[in-house]
């Protein structure tokens, strides 16, 4: 249901919510979102008329005087990208549109489609690049004349061998986008043996075409407070859990438009639009087998207090923070987030600053102080670490989750 910031009045509290079972699962949902982001070039002729002034100013002109179609990815009709879906596995179940953006809420996350750039993001076993000519196709079908940028990324999964098999490993993803961009780059930003962040991209161009920042918060284990507001219970709505898990707030001083979504028995995602023109987004599995949480925007000023207030929502044993931005802006964002003791309570276990293509990209992982420490490299090492866990969540002893503490691996690397 799509609604603005000022409908959220007032909502059950989470301690008025009463008691949820974990649901009982054969195979965990994969958390884990494949992002795939294509920006579009406009044919010369479009880009040399308006060498003086943005085609956005100038769209309008260009319709009345050229009698041509638009250019533009927001004439997209929701049946042609559907079809499209389709082929991923995936669905819309909502949507939300300001001038600028159509914000597509999907049965495994979301589709942001702005006038020259798309970004797709899935989870669970979604065939993602199974559609990428499709979604190429959908820029043509509007008048662009070729890809201008492209990024794909993914954290590690949780269940590899559980994927379309084209997305079981990051060399096959990286060979199935070689076949259309063969002057991608692939890379791997963290350790591969922990909770590493995927990425491949492709630029056209020397320069940059625009000044992008992404800032993504991926988050593991989350607190058993925290992940129960995730669940349906009673006549608990989407927009209650916007409210009472503090998403709605998230944006407190900019005018946000919302569509959140509560499935059955629970999980939650949420698409934002915040002043017309940017996004942000928040996709939760709340089952213990495998809660995870991410958060994404393009928002990205006061970067640092923003992951503070979305690491709160969640209390996850462990997250990593990106940031990927054009070289020439955003410094301070990346500045912002390099700090070790960005969030408070948690400790920093791995940091690394990258330059490449046109883009500057921080990594950062962090551990709940709770947890920190050594790998457990024996049974003892274990139980130390889940019984400081069970002190700090009183009454709630845990069962020992081997991704509580260190994440599996997701085999030999390539
Ligand atoms: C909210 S969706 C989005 C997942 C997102 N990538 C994440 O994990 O953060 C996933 C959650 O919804 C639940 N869910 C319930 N019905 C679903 C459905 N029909 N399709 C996808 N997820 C569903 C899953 O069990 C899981 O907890």
């Amino acid at each position: 249901m799509v609604r603005f910031q000022e409908d959220f009045a007032s909502s059950p509290s989470s301690s008025e919510m009463g008691s949820i079972v974990d649901p009982i699962v054969d195979k965990p949902f994969e958390g884990a979102e494949k992002l795939l982001e294509i920006s579009f070039q406009r044919p010369r002729r479009h880009i040399a008329k308006f060498r003086n002034g943005s085609y956005a100013a100038n769209r309008m002109k260009l319709v009345e005087n050229d009698s041509e179609p638009e250019i533009n990815l927001l004439r997209l009709r929701r049946d042609d990208v559907e079809k499209i879906l389709d082929k991923v596995n995936c669905s819309i179940l909502n949507e939300c549109r300001s001038d600028q953006v159509t914000a597509y809420l999907l049965s495994e996350s979301s589709l942001f489609i702005f006038e020259d750039r798309m970004i797709v993001k899935t989870c669970g076993q979604t065939n993602l690049l199974n559609a990428i000519e499709d979604f190429i196709g959908l820029g043509k079908s509007v008048g662009f004349d070729s890809v201008a940028e492209v990024f794909y990324s993914r954290p590690k999964f949780l269940n590899p061998d559980e994927q379309p098999f084209r997305h079981q490993k990051f060399k096959r993803e990286t060979e199935t986008l070689l076949n259309y961009f063969d002057k991608g780059l692939a890379r791997v930003l963290g350790s591969t043996n922990s909770d590493c962040y995927h990425l491949f991209c492709f630029s056209r161009n020397r320069s940059p075409r625009r000044s992008n920042c992404t800032v993504e918060v991926i988050m593991n284990s989350l607190d058993n407070d925290k992940r129960m507001l995730f669940f349906k219970e009673g006549d608990r709505t989407a927009s209650d859990v916007t409210k009472s898990a503090g998403i709605a707030d998230l944006f407190a001083n900019s005018s946000v438009m919302i569509d959140d979504y509560l499935f059955e028995p629970c999980g939650y995602s949420v698409n934002g639009i915040i002043d017309q023109k940017r996004y942000f987004t928040v996709h939760v599995t709340p089952e213990k087998c495998a809660s995870y949480a991410s958060f994404e925007t393009d928002h990205c000023e006061n970067a640092a207090e923003l992951v503070g207030k979305v690491v709160a929502i969640f209390r996850p044993s462990r997250f990593i923070v990106t940031v990927i931005s054009d070289e020439s802006s955003h410094a301070d964002v990346h500045g912002q987030l390099r700090s070790a003791d960005l969030v408070a309570g948690y400790e920093r276990s791995e940091f690394q600053f990258a330059m490449f293509c046109h883009q500057t990209a921080t990594f950062a992982r962090f551990e709940s102080r709770r947890l920190a420490g050594p790998p457990p490299d024996d049974g003892a090492a274990f139980a130390a670490a889940a019984a400081l866990e069970t002190d700090a969540s009183a009454g709630d002893p845990r069962e020992p989750d081997p991704r509580d503490v260190w994440c599996q691996g997701e085999g030999p690397y390539f």
